[in-house]
């Protein structure tokens, strides 16, 4: 996985990024690059302007400072055909209560010139056994996935994906993250905003933490924050060391017990860990 930003030419470029609300200062000096490929979690407390620098990528709201190219264009002036080459996931489907799934997701296909399998799209969402239904009769969980199924039937090349399993349940949610391994493998560059840090461990290629609208560190999730170089926590007994070779320190106390080292464990620091570190103050 690439913690740098060499895998391919940038699909989203941004340099000096600031967005205002009145005062409020939402999006501040934000500069980014996204290769095309490369699944990118966005991360940050509510209100950091995730939401925001999303939606500037988009081309759903003007920017007050700073360069933004998505797809080789700047958003605030692209029109229809950059718009088919990208995905978004809203919650769309809602507005077409009485709508059916085969329906609706054939509907959007038209939208786009070259546009997946409608068929496809709805199994690989795990819908199938919906496709009869109308949208009014399906559970919150599985409107959010035929969104998702409308975000992605166009074949985008780039894919944003706003909090996509908020609402999903476990099963949903794997099942979701293997979809997204799928058009990873098929070249799809993914942005997501997730407030899952495990969904961004499992998908993610880079992550990005923003925090007060600025962005706070960008790296994998392996080594965020210098996550590797952290030391261990070996915890046995009542007892707890932080080291740099629990190995060693583990192989110590094996000879110091006679059968197993009690109530053993070796703690990493986790992606939350690292998170809430870099977030600080902000959370
Ligand atoms: N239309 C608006 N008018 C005024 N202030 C806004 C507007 N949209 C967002 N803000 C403010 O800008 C800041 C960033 O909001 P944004 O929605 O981008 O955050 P977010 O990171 O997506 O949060 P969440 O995790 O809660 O979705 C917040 O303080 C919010 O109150």
């Amino acid at each position: 996985m690439a913690a740098t930003s060499t895998a391919g030419p940038a699909q989203i470029r941004v340099r000096g990024l600031t967005k205002r609300y009145g005062d409020h200062i939402a999006v501040d000096d934000l500069s980014l690059e996204i290769p095309a490929g490369e699944v990118f979690a966005l991360l940050g407390p509510n209100g950091a302007g995730k939401t925001t620098t999303t939606e500037i990528l988009e081309g759903y709201r003007d920017r007050d400072a700073g360069e933004v190219s998505v797809l080789g264009q700047d958003p605030q002036r692209a029109g229809r055909a950059w718009r088919a080459r990208i995905g978004i996931v809203l919650q769309t489907s809602n507005d077409y209560a009485e709508l059916s799934v085969t329906e609706l997701v054939g509907h959007f296909a038209r939208y786009y010139p070259r546009p997946r399998d409608p068929d496809e799209v709805i199994e690989a969402v795990g819908l199938q056994d919906k496709r009869r239904a109308r949208v009014r009769a399906l559970s919150g969980g599985q409107r959010r996935r035929l969104d998702v199924a409308l975000g992605i039937v166009g074949a985008p090349e780039l894919l944003f994906l706003d909090e996509p399993t908020t609402g999903f349940d476990p099963q949903a949610r794997r099942s979701f993250w293997e979809l997204i391994r799928r058009l990873r493998t098929e070249g799809t560059t993914i942005l997501l905003t997730t407030h899952y840090l495990d969904e961004a461990e499992q998908l993610a290629d880079r992550v990005g933490v923003i925090a007060g609208g600025r962005l706070m560190a960008v790296d994998s999730p392996a080594q965020l924050g210098g996550r590797q170089s952290r030391r261990a926590q070996v915890i046995w007994r009542d007892s707890r060391e932080a080291t740099d070779t629990p190995t060693r320190l583990v192989g110590e106390l094996a000879g110091r017990y006679p059968g197993e080292i009690p109530d053993l464990q070796v703690l990493r620091p986790t992606l939350e860990d690292i998170y809430l570190d870099l977030i600080g103050e902000h959370s």
